[in-house]
């Protein structure tokens, strides 16, 4: 039966970083808010605090599984998460229990597209190696083939996964004068001609890609397809990017393939595991570039993520379809 949003109800917010605007709407229509406190989250804090909740708003990657919906009680309506990726969440548990889950793609393609160019350049530039070389004193520009980095210009730029953060990167990328686009997904998108993009397998896509951008959802099939056999097949000169999942990625052929020249650089925003530890070896190569999963981290964007994530719980509240509904 449908309910009206405006009927107080019961929405726990699993961070106390959730920005404003998304609270205050909420308490617009009616919820009463249960905003834990801990940061990072405390499973603890979250498991005292959601038993009777109608709603949950979750804000971080911890696990939402059997164990939340459980202690939240039978009268939970509908979750939403605040990210685009789901992969910490136990889908088939939702999808059994017929509970409404919200994520929030789709406003978060500028933000990631943005700093995928960013590290499509950095990594292929040798920004990171460039840094490090001046604090060495060993800044070389007597050397006419010094720092010598790839172009986007003329490359081929191959997408695994060519969703909204994809074809926002293609988008941008229509007036760099690039060769040619080419993306691998499991079937062929009928917009593709939008970006003048090529559907193609995934070996041509490791074979003929100078740059090869992932931005697909992590899952059994995805886990790690970036490994040495698919590095091997790889132009040496090529440039990869993640900013999906790290888990797409097997780090130690990575590693590998960097070290021993099999492909040219990596430009990471995702790794395994977040935070990567200060000692993990690739952060000691001089052509990877790795940022902390800040895709996301604009204040424009972070805000859309919040919104949305309260227009689903909104939504779902009245009965209606999510906006973004996760299954
Ligand atoms: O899934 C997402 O929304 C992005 O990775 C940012 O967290």
């Amino acid at each position: 039966m449908s309910r009206a949003a405006s009927t107080a109800f019961k929405v726990l917010i699993s961070h106390p970083n959730v920005p404003t605007p998304a609270l205050e709407l909420l308490r617009s229509r009616g919820a009463e808010t249960i905003v834990c406190q801990s940061v990072p989250p405390s499973r603890e804090e979250i498991l005292k605090k959601v038993p009777g909740v109608d709603a949950i708003y979750w804000a971080h990657y911890q696990p939402l599984n059997a164990g939340i919906l459980d202690a939240a009680g039978p009268q939970l309506r509908c979750v939403s998460t605040m990210s685009s990726g789901i992969d910490y969440v136990d889908v088939p548990e939702f999808k059994l229990r017929q509970i409404p889950l919200g994520h929030t793609p789709g406003v978060v393609k500028n933000s990631v597209a943005d700093l995928a160019i960013g590290l499509m350049i950095a990594a292929g530039r040798h920004f990171h190696a460039g840094r490090t070389e001046i604090e060495r004193s060993q800044w070389k520009t007597e050397q006419i083939n010094w720092m010598m980095g790839q172009e986007i210009r003329d490359s081929v730029i191959g997408f695994f996964g060519f969703g909204g953060i994809s074809q926002a990167i293609a988008k941008r990328l229509q007036s760099w004068d690039v060769a040619k686009i080419l993306y691998h997904t499991r079937t062929r998108k009928e917009n593709d001609g939008d970006f003048k993009a090529e559907h193609v397998s995934f070996e041509t896509l490791l074979k003929e890609s100078d740059f090869l951008v992932v931005a697909a959802p992590l899952t059994n099939e995805t886990r790690d397809k970036f490994n040495a056999q698919a590095f091997g097949q790889m132009k040496k000169s090529s440039v990869f990017v993640n900013v999906a999942r790290g888990g797409l990625v097997n780090q130690p052929d990575l590693h590998e393939a960097l070290t021993s020249g099999r492909i040219f650089a990596a430009g990471l925003d995702v790794t395994t595991p977040e935070p990567l530890p200060a000692d993990n070896p690739l952060l000691k190569l001089p052509n990877c570039v790795i940022l902390p999963h800040m895709g996301t981290q604009t204040m424009k964007t972070t805000i859309e993520m919040s919104l949305l994530a309260a227009n689903n719980i909104l939504n779902a509240m009245e009965g209606k379809p999510m906006i973004r509904p996760a299954y």
